[in-house]
């Protein structure tokens, strides 16, 4: 009889952003201790996985021709890893991956993170694997410090190296401007400058998480624009001195507040509502300070499959 081929399943994932990022100092292992409040944004990348003979991992779009291929992209290790736990072989398991990328190449907004989650999403159903989400965020904390979130979604509160996820609950909708940079920043160097600055002078550290947790829940995004700190900023900011005119001119362009998102160096502008949010891109975008900009909400929800009669998503660029 012959085996059925299960069709492929496609998987959308959210960007991120820290509202809050404290950075503790380095640990044993390398890490540094986070405090952080991750927002999943409707920027999205799409991963599809697929039964197939020919192994292998597909990269379009945003960045791709930044985006290795091989065993080293974040999603191909998310496939050898699951493999290997539910007992297939990892070295051929016999999967395609095609990755349709939006969210910024190395930019701060857990691109390659998500990307790996939603291939754990993707092979669960794929492989009809019996496997809880708390489960694969186990497995998803061995890929990187952002992965857990990227299954989660919405908002959550962070600890640990980020891969410790507390769900925040929240009724708001948040508007935001992103303006991507001409290239990425490697997050190890970035973590590297802060504890560099640190060993020189005393840069700013932000402050109390509560604060940020009281901004949140009251809605009002004028109030939360306040409260936005991120001890990356200082770090991402001296390797690219640029990124200070730009956070001013998403300012002058009439967003609450930016702040450096994660590691850099992609900038994310708090917005009063979505129309302004749409004028302060448009403004941004001519402003000659970054390579492009997008428009995004958040919270959105985690990696989850995508049916097939779902629409395809609003591409929410403004076009630079
Ligand atoms: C900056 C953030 O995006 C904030 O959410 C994350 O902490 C980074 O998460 P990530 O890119 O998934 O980080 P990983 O791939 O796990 O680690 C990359 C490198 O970043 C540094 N790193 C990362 C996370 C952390 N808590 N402390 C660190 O020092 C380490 O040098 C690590 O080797
Ligand atoms: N599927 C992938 N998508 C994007 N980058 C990937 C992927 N796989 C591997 N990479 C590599 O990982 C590095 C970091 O990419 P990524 O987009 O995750 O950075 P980031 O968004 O700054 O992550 P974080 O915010 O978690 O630090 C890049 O140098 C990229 O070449």
């Amino acid at each position: 009889m012959l085996a059925v081929v299960p069709p492929p399943v496609t998987v959308r994932v959210p960007a991120k952003v820290n509202l809050h990022l404290a950075v503790g100092d380095v640990r044993p292992d390398g890490y540094h201790d986070l405090v952080t409040i991750f927002q999943a944004l409707s920027l999205v990348d799409e991963v599809t996985v697929a039964v197939a003979d020919e192994p292998g991992v597909e990269v379009h779009g945003e960045g791709a021709d930044q985006v290795p291929t091989g065993a080293s992209n974040l999603a191909w290790r998310a496939v050898r890893l699951l493999a290997a736990h539910v007992g297939k072989d990892p070295d051929d398991p016999k999967v395609r991956v095609v990755i349709r990328k939006a969210i910024p190449v190395a930019g701060g907004m857990a691109g390659g993170s998500a990307d790996a989650a939603a291939t754990l999403v993707g092979l669960s159903s794929l492989w009809r694997l019996e496997i809880s989400r708390d489960e694969l965020a186990e497995l998803a904390g061995k890929l990187g410090a952002d992965v857990p979130f990227a299954l989660y979604g919405a908002t959550a509160l962070g600890t640990g190296r980020g891969e410790r996820i507390v769900p925040v609950l929240g009724r708001h909708q948040f508007h935001w401007v992103l303006a991507f940079d001409r290239r990425g920043l490697s997050t190890p160097d970035v973590f590297d400058e802060l504890d560099r600055l640190r060993a020189e002078g005393d840069p700013p550290r932000v402050g109390a998480v509560e604060a940020v947790l009281e901004g949140l829940s009251s809605g009002d995004p004028r109030q939360l624009a306040l409260l936005l700190g991120n001890d990356l900023q200082a770090a991402a900011v001296s390797l690219r001195p640029n990124l200070r005119r730009t956070l001013r001119a998403g300012v002058d362009a009439g967003a609450l507040a930016g702040i450096v998102s994660g590691s850099g160096p992609t900038t994310a502008f708090l917005c009063e509502d979505g129309d302004t949010a749409v004028r302060v891109a448009a403004e941004l975008a001519g402003a000659g300070v970054c390579r492009t900009v997008r428009v995004a909400h958040g919270p959105v929800p985690g990696a989850r499959v995508v049916t097939t009669e779902e629409p395809k998503p609003i591409p929410p660029e403004v076009h630079a």
